[in-house]
């Protein structure tokens, strides 16, 4: 049996990361990373692929085109395409990795490209969506209205980088990205693969007890007790209605949630072996409590709470300011990783102790 290609999306940035799920997770084999982009091989494709937590999403290779360009012509190029896409093949492991059959009731394209070209991504959708749903005898539904598609669409994804343009299937009914969990949300918070693959970097291990001081909705925490490490985890918030929302999305999770000023954690000293969190020093949201009067405060309550070989991975808007004051804090960057996210441009930032 020749191997499926699949090819899972995520936040420009931690593509190496997602390399390394797939991997540790034995869903195949990685074969080129791109922008936001992990293609991998998988000889007999199931329902694990859909636990991938540092993709977006993830789907199925139809077919890869050469030549699109910048110009018209291109749009023709994509609808002849279309003809080589093994649309039953595809349809057949889609239903085995969702666990169910297709049943869709109309064909949905989202395209996105860098750089200029003289079409839009509507074109884009409309050249492939239109033959794709004729060969699927079903309706199409374009996206140029504005108008959402319906909730079981096959839902294709085109991808234009340079000359090449990959046509795929979406493998899920909705995008990986979108937890069920989340029940609450609230601004600022973080985007799930994201926190996963924080999660991963700070290097998780079954006992280990990890910490996120400034948990806002709970996505770090609740990403880390559906890791499959078994680890124990703590919580806090200094906003009351964090602190609920937290709990309301971890339900079914072990976290301990608490109401508490990351400038006084109500945790011993030395007992945490890894922090994972994003503080408020972000665009949306702004520090309170002992946070605003004396930030410097993180980074003493970070390096009191950390064991000598613990470990914090925090994603930090200006990494270079920030470094400077973990570092009179005895704490030491060990790695940087710049990502992008909605339109900004954080990086994720490993501090150990200073021995
Ligand atoms: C960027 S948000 C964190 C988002 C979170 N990762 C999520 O997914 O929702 C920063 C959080 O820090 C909290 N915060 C602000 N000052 C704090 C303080 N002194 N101690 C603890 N938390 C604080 C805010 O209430 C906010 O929830």
């Amino acid at each position: 049996m020749t191997a499926t290609r699949l090819v899972a999306r995520t936040v420009r940035g931690i593509e190496r990361v997602l390399a390394g799920e797939v991997r540790d997770r034995g869903l195949g084999t990685v074969e080129q990373l791109d922008h936001r982009e992990v293609w991998f091989r998988c000889p007999d494709p199931g329902p694990g692929v859909l636990d991938l937590r540092c993709a977006d999403d993830v789907f199925l290779v139809g077919t890869v085109v050469h030549g699109v360009g910048r110009a018209r012509s291109g749009l023709r190029l994509l609808a002849d395409a279309v003809k080589s896409v093994p649309v039953p093949e595809l349809l057949a492991t889609r239903a085995r990795c969702a666990g169910r059959p297709a049943g869709a009731v109309a064909v949905d394209v989202s395209a996105s490209f860098l750089g200029r070209r003289n079409f839009t991504r509507y074109d884009v959708e409309d050249a492939v969506g239109e033959p794709l749903a004729t060969a699927l005898g079903l309706p199409y539904h374009s996206r140029r209205a504005g108008v959402a598609p319906p909730a079981d669409t096959l839902a294709w994804r085109v991808t234009l980088t340079g000359d090449r343009a990959l046509l795929a299937l979406r493998i899920g009914r909705r995008p990986l990205h979108r937890r069920r969990y989340r029940r609450v949300s609230l601004p600022g918070a973080l985007h799930p693969p994201l926190a996963a693959a924080m999660v991963r970097l700070a290097g998780p291990f079954d006992g280990a007890r990890l910490l996120d001081p400034c948990c806002g909705v709970g996505t770090v925490a609740v990403e880390a007790a559906r890791s499959g490490t078994a680890l124990s985890i703590v919580a806090g918030d200094v906003n009351p209605a964090a602190v609920a929302a937290a709990a309301a999305n971890g339900v079914g999770t072990a976290v301990a949630w608490t109401l508490a000023d990351a400038g006084r954690l109500p945790v011993a000293s030395g007992s945490v072996d890894l922090v994972v969190t994003n503080p408020p020093w972000g665009r949306q949201v702004s520090p309170a409590g002992t946070l605003a009067r004396r930030p410097p405060r993180f980074w003493t309550e970070l390096r009191r709470v950390l064991r000598p070989d613990g470990r914090a991975v925090l994603l930090v808007p200006d990494a270079a300011a920030l470094l400077a004051g973990a570092a009179t804090h005895g704490l030491t960057p060990v790695a940087r990783r710049a990502v992008s996210l909605s339109g900004a441009h954080p990086e994720v930032v490993t501090l150990e102790p200073v021995p």
